[in-house]
């Protein structure tokens, strides 16, 4: 379970640069819950991401995982905790090392380090068991060396590296954008299906709405650091693009009518 609780967070307060980012975001995840976030640029949505993974702290509020509060902590010692998977298909896994190799890693994060890394007979195994679901051939391809692989197959990886151990919550940052539609389809099936099988906490980020409303069983949509529509699992079954595009507009309307009654 994942609990944000009165986030605020401005950038460079008292300068000509001031630029206020979060405005207080209140946001619960119950266990196993798949929240898609969309919304315009510059709305927030990296920044929210950034604090539940302690890359960024909020100036005021509160980040609980599992009822612990993690606001302080910073994303290295929440790593047992998390998973994540970057816009950047180069930012999640290593290169110059191999397909194995990197899975070793994933599977020891969390632990001391020189410990848990070392691929032996049984963690091959796993390995392939687990290649094996993302019908992409790459269990057969155990010692090629990751900055081989294309995009997708490294996004592929990156996802199954962030499943890997079962962490409590999963944060996807625009994950599929680098990739063709095809690859990003794909991609998707995957997330979703992983999501399912290890019943993850997920927040994902995303541009693509038709993407939004795929996957998840709810949906936020955000702007000028608040969350102005927040969709059950039924509402958003119910809900299409031009719908949402509707919302958007009519929801930014009111807010422009209201500022413009409070001057
Ligand atoms: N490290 C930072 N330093 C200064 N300002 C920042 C920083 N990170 C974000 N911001 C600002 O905070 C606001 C929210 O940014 P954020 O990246 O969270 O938006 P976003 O919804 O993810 O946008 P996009 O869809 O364009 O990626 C923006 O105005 C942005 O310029």
């Amino acid at each position: 379970m994942l609990e944000i609780a009165n986030l605020n967070k401005t950038f460079f307060p008292g300068t000509v640069n001031e630029r206020r980012a979060l405005r207080d975001i209140n946001l619960t995840l119950r266990e196993g819950e798949f929240v898609t976030v969309i919304g315009s640029n510059g709305a927030g949505k990296s920044t929210v991401l950034n604090m539940a993974a302690g890359k960024l702290f909020p100036d005021t509020g509160t980040v609980l995982v599992d009822g612990e509060d993690v606001t302080k902590l910073p994303d290295f010692k929440r790593a047992k905790y998390l998973g994540r998977v970057f816009q950047d298909p180069m930012a999640g896994t290593a290169p110059t090392m191999t397909i194995e190799e990197n899975l070793a890693l994933a599977l020891g994060r969390g632990k001391f380090r020189g410990l848990g890394t070392g691929v032996t007979a049984r963690k091959r195994e796993q390995f392939v068991d687990e290649l094996k679901t993302l019908e992409l051939g790459l269990e057969k391809r155990l010692k090629t060396k990751v900055g081989l692989l294309s995009g997708g197959q490294r996004q592929a990886l990156s996802l199954l590296m962030a499943t890997l151990t079962g962490p409590k919550i999963l944060l996807l940052d625009e994950h599929t954008a680098a990739l063709d539609p095809q690859r990003a389809a794909l991609v998707t099936r995957l997330t979703i299906e992983a999501v399912e099988r290890h019943r993850l906490t997920t927040l994902m980020v995303t541009h693509n709405m038709e993407q939004a409303l795929k996957a998840g069983n709810r949906l936020i949509m955000m702007h000028d650091g608040q969350i102005i529509l927040d969709l059950n699992a039924q509402e958003k079954a119910a809900m299409t693009v031009p719908g949402l595009l509707h919302e958007f507009e009519k929801i930014k309307g009111a807010q422009l009518d209201d500022r413009t009654m409070l001057q």
